[in-house]
């Protein structure tokens, strides 16, 4: 694992440049990029970052073909979406095309939502058979209480070893309703980066990197790509308990 830990400013330019190097090389070697988004903080902290100079020109937005690593059942005009909060700071500045942006189908329930969700994954990675999607990068975040995409603490789908994409009818942190991709296809990536920052997520922090060993691991500690890269930028409050 790779910590990177610096003040906010400087943590998001140093993070876009891990992306435009993460979706160069992808691009140069499978001729497109496939990503996953998260939502929370990080679409307004980091997106305004990959939409202006020096990075914006750097990135063929052309070659992104854009997934979630959860979504909120919601509509699509909520802001509590986490696609809402992708058109408003990433879509709308860029011109990716519209026919790569898999957005989850939110107008269904929490079980054919992952389904179809799961057959588009499918279908774009051209998956015959008994193979995972390998994304080429997840952009991934961290709630206070250790979550990581709509994967909770203690909660029986991060025991999922089938299905890429599941429903969640549970979430403690509202809406309760979401679908994630599992632990298997997110650990199956080329590279994830953690992007987590605020002095409410310093205590899970601590615990992930300090006890490493604890009995129950909390979802993000459970985030080890099998032959991938992974990356925690943290902020110096986040990183606030290390007492480095
Ligand atoms: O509910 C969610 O929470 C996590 C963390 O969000 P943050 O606001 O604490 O950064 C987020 O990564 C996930 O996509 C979202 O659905």
């Amino acid at each position: 694992m790779n910590y990177h830990i610096l003040p906010a400013t400087d943590l998001i330019k140093i993070m876009a440049g891990y992306i435009v190097q993460c979706a160069k090389k992808a691009v140069s070697e499978r001729n497109r990029f496939l990503v996953a988004l998260s939502g929370g903080s990080m679409p307004e902290l980091l997106f305004p970052a990959l939409t202006s100079e020096p990075v914006f020109s750097e990135i063929n937005w052309k070659a992104w073909h854009v997934f979630w690593a959860d979504e909120r059942c919601v509509p699509q005009v909520n802001p509590e979406s986490n696609y809402y909060l992708a058109c408003k700071h990433l879509f709308n500045h860029v011109d990716i095309p519209s026919s790569r942006i898999y957005t989850p189908n939110t107008s269904v329930g929490p079980t054919e939502m992952a389904a179809l969700y799961q057959l588009k994954l499918q279908e774009v990675f051209h998956i015959k058979g008994e193979e995972l999607p390998r994304f080429d990068l997840l952009l991934l975040g961290m709630g206070e209480d250790g979550h990581t995409a709509s994967l909770f603490p203690n909660h029986p789908l991060l025991k999922e070893k089938n299905r890429w994409v599941a429903p969640v009818f549970d979430a403690p942190k509202p809406p309760p309703e979401r679908i994630t991709l599992t632990l298997p296809v997110i650990n199956n990536a080329h590279c994830i980066i953690f992007l987590i920052t605020g002095k409410n997520k310093a205590a899970a922090v601590k615990k992930i990197i300090l006890e490493e060993s604890a009995p129950a691991p909390l979802p993000a500690q459970m985030v080890k790509p099998v032959h991938g890269e992974l990356h925690w930028f943290l902020d110096e409050n986040a990183a606030s308990e290390l007492g480095r």
